[in-house]
């Protein structure tokens, strides 16, 4: 199949490389025409504008979107519309929030435009060689594009989750999953970290990883990254969010739902991005205050 590709970064141009990979013929652009220019060293065919890129293009347009998430979307989506026909499909690959998905189906439908919203998952390698994929969106529009799905994704991991927004949608809570998962994992080992043993965190993560319950992509990563800084201590402990998670407790708390372990994740994020907090410093004077406990001065 032909397909328009927009956006070359780390995620976009992996998957680039993965639908020729698959007998794909793509039309890539970028704002970077640095990336342009290496995509078409890959054998895509790099293009500068995105007149050019819907100019190369078949009728029923295939318009594959890997750009951030949020009003840029929306801005594409605009210029797009300059060029674009009833019966072309745009595809939003990113993290987008899923009610912007929903939104944005609806005002292209209106046009006879299609719109698929992709959750991505699996990083830069399984962009490469195997990605997960999520995908919502009107089933006649998804039917004739459930192959190049199947293509890029690993065996059994591509899923068409329904109506438009349930790929976001999917995509976000696996987020918020993945935030509990991560700070679960850190926390072990931290109280490691502090105990009286000199443990080997590569080691014991390796050890985790054969035949342990916790064994897990995220526990080979860990390794991996142990095993290029023992101690972590190139590294500062800033843990930066993208917004997936705070997504996913908005919508348990309208849900009704108590996700304590997500809650705390995201928060415990914002915490590490700062030195010191006031809320310490008015709790440490309340302990000071009400039992004489001891604080520390700068
Ligand atoms: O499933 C994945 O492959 C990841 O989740 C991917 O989508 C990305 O790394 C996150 O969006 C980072 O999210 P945060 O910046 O919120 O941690």
């Amino acid at each position: 199949m032909h397909i328009g590709f927009i956006g070359l970064g780390k995620m976009g141009f992996n998957l680039v490389k993965n639908l020729m990979d698959h007998g794909h013929t793509v039309v890539g652009y970028d704002i970077n025409e640095t990336l342009v220019a290496e995509v078409r060293t890959e054998g895509a065919q790099g293009v500068n504008s995105l007149e050019d890129l819907y100019k190369n293009l078949p009728e029923k347009r295939v318009l594959w979107l890997m750009i951030p998430a949020g009003p840029l979307v929306d801005n594409v989506i605009e210029q797009l519309l300059a060029f674009m026909q009833p019966g072309d499909v745009v595809i939003d690959g990113g993290n987008s929030h899923y009610k912007d998905s929903i939104r944005r189906h609806t005002y292209l439908k209106e046009k006879g435009i299609g719109f698929l919203d992709c959750g991505t998952s699996g990083g830069i390698s399984g962009a490469l060689s195997g990605a997960c994929t999520m995908v919502g969106g009107d089933p006649d529009v998804i039917e004739p594009l459930n192959g190049v799905f199947q293509d890029i994704s690993v065996k059994d991991g591509y899923l068409y989750t329904g109506a438009a927004g349930s790929g976001h949608f999917t995509k976000m809570v696996h987020n918020g999953i993945e935030y509990g998962m991560m700070q679960s994992i850190a926390e072990g080992f931290e109280v490691l970290q502090k105990s009286q043993f000199d443990l080997d965190f590569e080691a014991v993560a390796k050890m985790w990883n054969h035949g342990s319950v916790i064994r897990s992509w995220l526990m080979e990563l860990t390794e991996d990254a142990f095993s290029k800084d023992a101690k972590l201590e190139s590294i500062k402990g800033k843990m930066f969010s993208s917004g997936e998670g705070k997504w996913t407790l908005e919508t348990a708390l309208d849900l009704g739902v108590p996700t304590p372990v997500i809650a705390l994740s995201l928060i415990m994020r914002y915490r590490s991005l700062q030195d010191d907090t006031f809320t310490g410093k008015v709790v440490a004077a309340l302990r000071n205050e009400f039992g004489g406990h001891a604080v520390e001065k700068k």
